[in-house]
This record gives C-alpha cells, structure tokens and sequence, in this order.
C-alpha cells in the first residue's frame, strides 16, 4: 500500500520559533505549491489530517482535487506538544532546561508537554487505529515531527536518529507499506 506523508507549508512564524501545538497561520501566497504538492499525489486515496489549520487547509484542498474517498482530522497527528516554551524563541529558552532535552529529546518531557517518545506512541496507536487495514492509497498531512516518527515506525530508525530525514515545508514522502 502507498502512503504519502505531506508536510504543510511555510507558517507565517518568523524563524527561530517554536510553535508545536500553536494554531499557526500559512504564509500566502500557497496556491502554486498547493498546486505543486497536488502533482505528486496519487489521483485517489484517503486522507488524514492534523486538526491544527497549517495542516487542515492544505489536506481540504487536496480533497477537492482528488476523488476523495474520505476524509478524517486525528488529534493524534498534531506536533509534539512543545508545554511552556510553545510559541517562545528558541534562543530565549533557559539553557538549563534546553540543554538536557537536546541531550536526549527522545525520553525527556519538555515542561507542561510531552516527550518525543510519548508522540511516538500515539503515532503508533493511530497507524495501527487507521492504517493498518487500509489497502489503497493513503495521504497523510501532518508536521515534521510526525512525519519522523512515522518513518520510524515503518523503517524502525531509532528514534534518537529521527532527524537524520530531512523534512521541508510542501514536501511529499511517498512509502511503500
Ligand atoms: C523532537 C522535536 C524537535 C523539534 N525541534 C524543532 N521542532 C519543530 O516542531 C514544530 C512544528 O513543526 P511543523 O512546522 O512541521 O508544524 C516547530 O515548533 C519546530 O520548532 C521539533 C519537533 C520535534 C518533534
């Protein structure tokens, strides 16, 4: 079975910001990479999506030009719940607190959020939830983080190597399952 992992595209976060679960805008103009990203997806799947909008906009316009045969939001698709440093500059974070995380991202909960390890756990329950029955096609539209895990459950990367896959904002990943 296929699987398209598609990264939404540019937030209108400035860089260096870290927005997890924030509600984030898009960054227009998106119509030519919308149209961009359409063109390498299969002419008909299933699709799920993250809830949070950078995801939602992007996945609703693929099921308007594909034949859609349904649609889903999954809550367990969100990024990494980054707790208190959600929306602040990574450079503004407490280095005695940035430091072990970066040390060992993997099992360490950021304050007021969750640990790689832990979305990595979610990840699994919604593939075997939602995809491990499916026979056609599958989109899913989510974040860099997400999109990371998934590879991991499928390719069984460590997770501590996760970010050795480069991830782009628009980027589709197709796999084979
Ligand atoms: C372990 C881990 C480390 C990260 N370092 C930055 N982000 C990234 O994750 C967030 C959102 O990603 P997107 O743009 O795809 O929605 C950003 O805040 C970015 O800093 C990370 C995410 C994870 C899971």
């Amino acid at each position: 079975m296929e699987m398209y992992l598609v990264r939404h595209t540019e937030t209108i976060c400035e860089k260096g910001i870290c927005y997890g679960q924030s509600d984030v805008d898009i960054a227009e103009p998106f119509e030519n990479i919308f149209g961009s990203i359409i063109s390498k997806l299969p002419s008909e799947a299933v699709i799920f999506t993250s809830p949070l909008k950078r995801c939602v906009i992007l996945a609703k316009h693929i099921q308007e030009n594909i034949k859609t045969i349904s649609f889903q939001e999954d809550e367990r698709l969100k990024e990494m719940n980054f707790g208190d440093w959600e929306l602040k500059k990574w450079d503004e974070i407490p280095s005695e607190q940035l430091n072990p995380w970066m040390e060992d991202f993997v099992n360490i909960k950021v304050s007021n959020g969750e640990s790689f390890v832990e979305l990595h756990g979610r990840v699994g329950d919604f593939l075997s939830d939602k995809i491990a029955k499916t026979n056609v096609p599958v989109i899913i539209v989510a974040h860099a983080g997400i999109i990371r895990s998934i590879i991991c459950h499928q390719t069984s990367l460590p997770l501590k190597n996760a970010f050795t896959n480069k991830v782009d904002f628009g980027q589709v990943i197709k796999i084979e399952i």
